[in-house]
């Protein structure tokens, strides 16, 4: 298994960097549409119902599948030898911020719903600072990954 996980190394992070531009670029993009939609759509406007099937498309069908194609091909970076030594910083600090990022994953889910329901109670406001957790996080696991301090 060790010797298939270091054959495949290159594939894999080839794989994980792919997935990783495109679960980011949901990431960024779902509050920008939140803060829209927060603030320019009445709930039962015909632009509300526009915003919902995007935010939806957007979240099922590319932040999805893509969060799992990161995690999946991240652990199996995780486990080839002699790739992670956790002795030193840098997969601590990876490692919380990629829970961290799963975590904001998981709340712009709850606050897709809201607008669902139309029962939305955060303003543009807030979305827009929302946007600065994966800002600061992306940072964190950049520098994490390639630093490796
Ligand atoms: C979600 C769980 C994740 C796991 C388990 C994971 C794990 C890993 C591991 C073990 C490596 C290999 C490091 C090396 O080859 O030296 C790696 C590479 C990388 N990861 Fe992740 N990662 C995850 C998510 C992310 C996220 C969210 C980002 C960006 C926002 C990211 C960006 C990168 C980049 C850019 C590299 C390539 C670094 C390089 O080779 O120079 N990863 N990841």
């Amino acid at each position: 298994m060790s010797d298939l996980l270091a054959t495949l190394y290159p594939w894999n992070k080839a794989i994980h960097i792919m997935a990783v531009i495109t679960w980011m670029a949901g990431i960024f993009y779902l509050p920008r549409l939140f803060v829209y939609h927060a603030e320019q759509a009445e709930t039962g406007d015909p632009r509300d119902q526009v915003f919902r099937i995007m935010e939806y498309k957007l979240f099922r069908y590319i932040m999805n599948p893509s969060m799992v194609v990161v995690w999946v091909f991240g652990l199996a970076l995780v486990f080839t030898p002699g790739i992670v030594d956790w002795g030193m910083v840098w997969p601590w600090t990876k490692a919380a911020s990629v829970l961290a990022m799963t975590w904001f994953h998981y709340w712009l889910g709850l606050r897709l719903k809201d607008f669902a329901a139309g029962n939305n109670t955060l303003s543009g406001r807030n979305y827009r600072m929302m946007n600065e957790v994966p800002t600061i996080l992306m940072i964190v696991i950049v520098l994490s990954v390639v630093v490796k301090f």
